[in-house]
């Protein structure tokens, strides 16, 4: 069963509300948090989750593109946040256990990203810890950007680690999803899809949503 995780990246922010409910035939809200830092381009942050929170019943799935996201897992979860995901290039490996760990004490989902050019090992340490897995199919900081198929090798290599260690771990893939490259990417493992501009830009979004999941 794929899911799709449409990203709020694409919405209007002036009417965030309406276009979150636009999208309730989804399985996730996605929520693109830019710190100016980790990334070229700073989003929303933890009191935007906080009002989005009461406007759906869909898990929020918090994408934190921060440095050290230690420091605001806590805060993310108490806003809303169902699972947090954080970059495994945003810090140690220990301090990105400690982030896993206080996700997991506040009863919340935890997972990791890796950005296009760090390979797939680098999930190993945290795979047995996580429900989630993200790979990142265009560099981090901008919605509207080209799907790279050349990830598609790392999203196929991680499915196999998944399914030796951890098999009830979510793959998931960010960036370019639309109706054509979303086949690349359930072919090669992905069982959850982001999509920001294809699904916001779709003159039937329900349809879109349910194009995606195929
Ligand atoms: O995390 C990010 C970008 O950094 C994404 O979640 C994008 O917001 C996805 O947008 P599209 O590429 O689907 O337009
Ligand atoms: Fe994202």
């Amino acid at each position: 069963m794929i899911k799709i995780a449409p990203s709020i990246l694409s919405a209007d922010f002036a009417h965030l509300g309406r276009d979150i409910q636009r999208i309730s035939d989804a399985d996730y809200v996605h929520v693109d948090v830019m710190d100016g830092l980790f990334v070229p381009n700073i989003s929303i942050g933890i009191p935007v989750v906080k009002c989005i929170r009461p406007v759906t019943d869909l898990p929020l799935d918090v994408h934190l593109m921060i440095d050290r996201p230690v420091r605001y897992v806590e805060q993310f979860c108490d806003a809303g946040g169902d699972l947090i995901t954080c970059h495994v290039e945003a810090d140690t490996e220990e301090n990105i256990h400690s982030a896993i760990v206080k996700i997991h004490a506040k009863g919340k989902k935890a997972g990791v990203v890796v950005k296009p050019k760090t390979p797939a090992s680098a999930v190993l340490p945290f795979i047995n810890e996580v429900e989630l897995i993200l790979v990142m199919t265009v560099e981090p900081g901008f919605g509207g950007q080209k799907f790279m198929a050349d990830m598609m090798p790392k999203v196929q290599e991680i499915r196999r680690y998944i399914d030796a260690m951890n098999p009830a771990c979510e793959l998931e893939v960010d960036g370019g999803v639309d109706p054509v490259t979303c086949k690349l990417c359930t072919a090669s493992g992905a069982n959850v899809l982001v999509a920001g501009s294809s699904v916001y830009k779709a003159e039937d979004i329900p349809a879109r949503i349910r194009e995606l999941r195929g």
